[in-house]
């Protein structure tokens, strides 16, 4: 479960603002919810609707990205989205991590970090039970947590590891199990992680500029369509604009209350 909550922009050309919420507090993007955002946006005529496609610039804690709503016959579809200048920080970092030895691990960024190695790499596979593939994820981050500097240039608050992102191998058939914040395990093949993928996929020149891969979540088998648009850069690094097409699908409506006399209606943490 994943959660978008609307805030005023602040930032110019921005037409709509979210903040992103999981089991731990809140992240720097979410590319699966921009795929969900961009139509619930277009439905709820926050932007006005344009056929074939309508443009909404959103502002994410990462910075702006373009979302790209599929419309026809008064209708929506799928969404592509452009994200930040998305990058490589280093690959092949050797980590020695308990129970599981010296695993070497890549990591890249797409709105947010990640690290990444085979799953093959610490002994599971898709069909290993998915406890062992939390263990496993959770004691490589905290390594590699401790071992690595994670450090955006251009902001601190995106400074952080984010997610340990198993993979096939690094060649393909591309597949992205992802498990981030406090140990959820996403059911999409995670649109930040698809893009850091495919930052990482160009960096190692497995993929070229124009050149569109499909990415998928092995336990849901639910994919994106990812392509390497544009070369770019990000402080000191030669970075790579990214675009992630994907659907998603309304799954209800709730309205929550705040009554007057509620304590706690501005919401409470317990630390
Ligand atoms: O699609 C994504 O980018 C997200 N899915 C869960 C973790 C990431 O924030």
């Amino acid at each position: 479960m994943y959660g978008a909550v609307q805030v005023v922009p602040d930032i110019a050309n921005a037409d709509v603002a979210f903040l992103f919420m999981h089991n731990e507090g809140y992240s720097t993007m979410c590319g699966h919810a921009i795929v969900a955002l961009g139509r619930y946006c277009v439905d709820n005529k926050l932007v006005p609707y344009k056929e074939p496609e309508t443009e909404i610039n959103i502002q994410c804690p990462c910075g702006l990205v373009k979302a790209f709503v599929n419309c026809a016959n008064g209708l929506t579809s799928s969404v592509r989205f452009r994200s930040v200048p998305s990058f490589t920080v280093k690959s092949d970092i050797e980590v020695s991590v308990p129970a599981y030895g010296t695993l070497k691990v890549d990591l890249a960024y797409g709105g947010a970090f990640y690290a990444f190695l085979p799953l093959n790499d610490v002994g599971l596979n898709e069909n290993s039970p998915i406890e062992q593939i939390k263990s496993a994820a959770s004691a490589i981050a905290s390594v590699v947590k401790g071992q690595e500097a994670i450090v955006h240039p251009e902001s601190a608050d995106l400074s952080y590891l984010y997610g340990v992102i198993f993979t096939d191998d690094m060649t393909g058939p591309y597949f992205n199990l992802t498990v981030f914040a406090d140990a959820q395990v996403d059911r999409s093949p995670c649109g930040s992680g698809s893009t850091a993928r495919v930052a990482l996929l160009y960096h190692k020149k497995l993929i070229g500029l124009g050149e569109s891969v499909e990415i998928k979540n092995p336990l849901t088998n639910s994919s994106f369509k990812a392509t390497a648009v544009e070369e770019t850069h990000c402080g000191e690094y030669r970075a790579v604009r990214v675009e992630i097409c994907g659907n998603a699908n309304y799954t209800g409506t709730a309205t929550f209350t705040a009554e007057a006399q509620d304590g706690l209606k501005e919401g409470f943490l317990i630390a």
